[in-house]
């Protein structure tokens, strides 16, 4: 048999119909719903009087809206309306529901990873573009629109065109300092943000090899801002471990033999992609974005870009409306640039890694003055073991605020919002005009470079502070 790509495999395997030329009815094994994007979608079911064909394969979360302080007490009408909605439409159709009293309540593309509800070969949808997160896993995973979301309810499959395989390749090993973020941000400013359009884009190389899963699901998490269908990994060890005793994993023996098929996933030797772009760890710095996209960013060791670097029109004109939209000048110092907020969380970077590597920096010192500085666990679970481990005292004695889990600061659906022309160095995946509020400004760092920034006040190179006692401050 000719060898093939574990998108290929995947894809083969869920096709229900297939037929030269035109969509394949997609068979979809794992369904996730949360607040915002399924109310039309039960609406819709119960006018045509219709069930979910299987609820078993469903699971919803409430994230976008939740509040991280106080989080029963929802203030914003609309914001309590989607959430009782879906706790209403979770009863009704006989969904499983993680609400906000439940300890595995969190962001849907955390905690389907943490329940072990994401595995290896398995297609997976949501109502929600970062559903790429999943990929991490060796799965098929990527975000549907509200008519999608009735059409899985309703048939458990979808219409879906075949998309094109997209190799990344990240040969040589990281740098100590450099993160899952750096990498990603550095292949999206190098290919840009329509890179991936039409494409499954499958990460491979050293680089990829030596990442955690946790740092994979941060790749994988930003497949989508490289215009990507989906993003994934194929599965190895460090996937089997991860999994194993995780709540929806199969167990002793039926273990072993999921692991055995899972392991067949992989790409085979040889296989063909339909295009290859390659990136080379020594290129990775820490990264930081200036502008208002996510290809918009540069090393921390960099100056801002000017619209004289643009090759063409419409790129002189991207960069001067983000330069004003950020109030950036030509040639500033990145390390120059100072921030107001510090958010670290979203389904990017608010696993229990991420808040380790982040506790690690800024142990002992103390958030600089002008800056307010925020860090919202992905899920409760995360935030337990936070906890557990002494992560939130560290935090806290530094000054940052310890919220409940949640969407939170990465967009503006919920009371935590950056105010109009502030800054924010964010460990998010989305540097949009607004996003984090009206006017608001984002750059968006690893969690690392976000703790760093939060201590100095400024963008500060990771690396270099990590040793250095004290921070002198600039600009
Ligand atoms: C609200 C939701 C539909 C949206 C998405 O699909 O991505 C959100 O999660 C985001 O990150 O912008
Ligand atoms: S954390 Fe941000 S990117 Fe992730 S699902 Fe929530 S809003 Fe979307």
């Amino acid at each position: 048999m000719a060898p093939k790509t574990i998108i290929e495999k995947i894809w083969n395997a869920h096709e229900v119909t297939a037929e030269e030329g035109k969509p394949s009815l997609l068979y979809v094994d794992l369904h996730l719903v949360h607040e915002v994007t399924s109310p039309q979608a039960f609406e819709g079911l119960r006018l045509a009087g219709r069930k979910v064909r299987r609820p078993d394969l469903t699971f919803a979360t409430m994230d976008h809206n939740v509040p991280t302080v106080n989080r029963y007490d929802i203030t914003d009408m609309i914001a309590r309306k989607q959430m009782d909605t879906l706790a209403e439409n979770c009863k009704e159709f006989g969904v499983e529901i993680a609400d906000l009293k439940s300890p595995e309540n969190g962001i849907v593309h955390v905690i389907g990873p943490e329940l072990g509800l994401t595995q290896p070969g398995k297609t997976i949808v949501c109502g929600d573009s970062h559903t790429s997160t999943h990929g991490a896993f060796g799965a098929i995973a990527f975000g549907i629109g509200t008519s999608e979301v009735e059409h899985v309810l309703a048939t458990q499959s979808l219409w879906q065109s075949k998309p094109k395989t997209l190799e990344v390749r990240i040969t040589g090993t990281l740098g100590t300092g450099i993160s899952a973020k750096d990498v990603i941000l550095a292949i999206i400013s190098k290919f840009g943000v329509d890179v991936g359009t039409g494409s499954i884009i499958e990460f491979t190389g050293e680089a990829i090899r030596g990442l955690t899963m946790e740092e994979r699901m941060t790749v994988c998490n930003m497949s989508i801002e490289a215009g990507a269908k989906a993003g994934l990994i194929s599965p190895d060890q460090v996937t089997f471990d991860y999994l194993e005793g995780r709540s929806f994993v199969p167990k002793g023996e039926a273990f072993e033999e999921a692991v055995q098929s899972w392991r067949e996933l992989a790409t085979d030797e040889g296989a063909v992609y339909d295009r290859t772009v390659t990136i080379d760890s020594s290129e990775i710095e820490p990264m930081v974005t200036w502008g208002t996209n996510p290809s918009q960013g540069v090393r921390i060791s960099d100056t801002v870009p000017s619209p004289d670097d643009a090759t063409s029109d419409s790129g002189r004109r991207g960069i001067e409306q983000a330069l004003e939209y950020m109030d950036l000048t030509p040639g500033t110092p990145i390390s120059s640039i100072k921030v107001q907020h510090v958010f670290i969380g979203s389904c990017t970077n608010s696993r229990i890694t991420d808040l380790r590597a982040a506790a690690s920096i800024i142990q002992g010192r103390k958030v600089s003055d002008h800056v307010r500085a925020l860090v919202v666990p992905g899920s409760q679970r995360v935030k337990k073991q936070a906890e557990k481990e002494g992560l939130d005292q560290v935090f806290k004695d530094a000054g940052f605020e310890w919220r409940e889990s949640g969407c939170s600061m990465c967009l503006s659906m919920n009371p935590d919002v950056v105010p109009e022309g502030q800054r924010c160095a964010s460990t998010s995946n989305r540097n949009f005009e607004g996003r984090q509020g009206k006017g608001s400004r984002t750059h968006l760092v690893s969690p690392e470079m976000a703790a760093a920034t939060a201590i100095a006040g400024h963008f500060v190179d990771v690396r270099t502070f990590k040793t250095e006692a004290t921070v002198p401050e600039k600009g």
